[in-house]
């Protein structure tokens, strides 16, 4: 399905393992191209040169990735047809030769899952934030800074040694990863999939609330929301919004178009199965939309009342 997947990169990420998590499950052979940011992996597929992109979006101890939320929401409309979540533990990689450990780098988000970490056994290092967790261990290697913290794999694509591992301030921290593509056809429902979509939200009273109401009417779960300020006016704010239920469900479709009417500009960012179970599987009432939708059409019709 796609051959070429582009990924937030260089190679050793853990959002390299989520592609080839996507890459196994694809029926073709895909090609994995690392990107070393994650708008220019989205961009790779926006010019054509990618058919989609592995990113990360969340994590459970840090949050939402900024990066990949703004890249989401800008450019090109791309589209999520897969998510996988993967639990998150570092190994800190030095050089063989290194001697003291004076500087420690990684991306911001798994510095801030080892906080605690690196102030009990490394608290002399100074802190530098890199562009992702395997950045750091090539810049170790060049001989930038002494320590990565880095996804595990790493050490099998650099010459590094494993200082610690297993390390993580949270044991059972977890990342959550997208696999976007092109807008095309949506792919079928599973009764297990996730929405997701991101609102601009007008300046007017309660439009939060409307949006939010519109999902609860339908009985529709809320997995997930999250503002980013639009960089436009001081004061304008996106709604990044997740819930249970699929695009081709009536209610999902018929809480979209609502949502629409409430917000001109919302972008739909796909409906795709959940990698984790969690709350109750929505289609066990989706009955009752379809009843009501086809009870209204047979009134239209004159077939009933
Ligand atoms: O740098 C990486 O290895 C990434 O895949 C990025 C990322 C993130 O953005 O959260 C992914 C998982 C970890 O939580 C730390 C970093």
């Amino acid at each position: 399905m796609l051959p070429r997947i582009a990924y937030f990169g260089p190679q050793g990420t853990f959002t390299e393992q989520a592609a080839r998590g996507f890459a196994a499950d694809s029926e073709v052979d895909s090609e994995l191209l690392p990107h070393d940011t994650v708008p220019a992996a989205l961009d790779a597929v926006r010019r054509g040169e990618a058919d989609g992109a592995c990113v990360p979006v969340e994590n459970s101890v840090e949050g939402a990735v900024p990066a990949t939320m703004d890249a989401l929401a800008e450019g090109e409309p791309l589209v999520a047809v897969a998510e996988a979540v993967l639990p998150v533990r570092f190994s800190v990689l030095v050089r063989p030769d290194g001697g003291p450990v004076r500087t420690v780098a990684s991306h911001p988000h798994a510095l801030a899952q080892v906080r605690h970490w690196l102030a009990a056994n490394l608290p002399d290092a100074a802190v530098v934030a890199t562009t992702s967790t395997s950045a750091a261990a090539v810049a170790v290697l060049r001989g930038d800074y002494d320590a990565a913290v880095s996804a595990p794999v790493a050490v099998r694509h650099y010459p590094l040694e494993v200082l610690a591992s297993d390390v993580a301030d949270v044991s059972d921290a977890k990342t959550r990863f997208l696999l976007v593509r092109p807008p095309g056809v949506v792919p079928g429902p599973t009764g297990r999939d996730r929405t997701s979509i991101v609102v601009t939200a007008p300046d007017r009273v309660g439009v939060l609330s409307d949006v939010l109401t519109e999902l609860a009417l339908r009985r529709i779960n809320l997995t997930r929301i999250e503002s980013r300020p639009t960089k436009g006016k001081l004061g304008e704010y996106r709604f990044y919004v997740d819930f249970d239920g699929h695009v081709a469900e009536p209610r999902v479709g018929d809480a979209l178009a609502a949502l629409r009417r409430h917000c001109p500009r919302t972008r739909f960012l796909g409906s795709y199965p959940k990698a984790v179970e969690g709350s109750p599987a929505p289609a066990a009432d989706n009955a009752e939309f379809v009843a009501a939708a086809e009870w209204v059409a047979r009134i239209r019709e004159g077939r009933g009342a």
